[in-house]
């Protein structure tokens, strides 16, 4: 692959990236806070573009950005605020294809999935930072993409919630293809490909 490199102006981001992500199996990248994680994700999901280079997934020799191939999940929470939890992530099913029956029983499953299948009903307002994150994974699971990027996905859960969606992703992992940036030791720790932007020298693959 050649050599992928993000500029912001004059800014260089990152560049010398030289990273190859496995398909269905868990990559995480790491780095400190600056390094360029949600650039680097936001990059591969097609929200912005590489300056210059490219990104190997899978076996592509070039991987290009579809968004029906995608789901999101952002930094924080970017549910509406006034929607219950599970009408949040039936947008997620919905924009599969489902019936809304179908996405309401999806929807519930997801939610259940990430721990919060007594939160089904609440508004989305009256949630902690670390359940709307939760639903915004739940909801990217409900859309069945082959590929998910999750930015810092952990960031708000407490060490229970973490594990438990450490044990969703590796669930998911054979049959998606998923893609952290996260500072948190315990997803790093189940993950099978790591993408370090900090090595002394510029970016490598571990
Ligand atoms: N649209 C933009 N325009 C200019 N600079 C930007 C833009 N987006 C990001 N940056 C800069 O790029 C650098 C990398 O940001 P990024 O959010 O990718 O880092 P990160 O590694 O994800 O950080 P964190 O761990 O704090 O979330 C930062 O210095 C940031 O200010």
């Amino acid at each position: 692959m050649s050599d992928a490199r993000v500029d912001f102006g004059n800014i260089t981001v990152f560049s010398n990236l030289n990273a190859v992500f496995p398909a269905n199996a868990l990559s995480v990248v790491v780095g400190p806070s600056g390094s360029g994680k949600s650039t680097l994700l936001s990059a591969m999901s097609g929200y912005s573009r590489l300056t210059a280079g490219r990104i190997r997934l899978g076996d592509r020799k070039e991987y290009l950005p579809d968004p029906r191939q995608v789901a999101w999940v952002p930094q924080g929470s970017n549910a509406l605020a006034a929607r219950s939890a599970l009408a949040n992530v039936m947008i997620g099913a919905l924009s599969a294809g489902m019936t809304i029956a179908d996405a309401e029983d999806r929807a519930r499953v997801e939610l259940g999935r990430v721990g919060l299948g007594d939160r089904i009903l609440t508004p989305a307002r009256l949630l902690s930072g670390g359940e709307l994150q939760r639903v915004g994974f739940a909801r990217a699971l409900a859309a069945s993409r082959p590929i998910i990027f999750a930015d810092e996905p952990s960031a708000s859960l407490d060490l229970a919630a973490t594990r438990r969606l450490r044990g969703v992703l590796f669930d998911l992992r054979s049959s998606t293809t998923i893609i952290i940036a996260t500072h948190d030791q315990e997803l790093v720790a189940a993950a099978e490909n790591i993408v370090d932007l900090r090595k002394p020298g510029g970016p490598y693959v571990a």
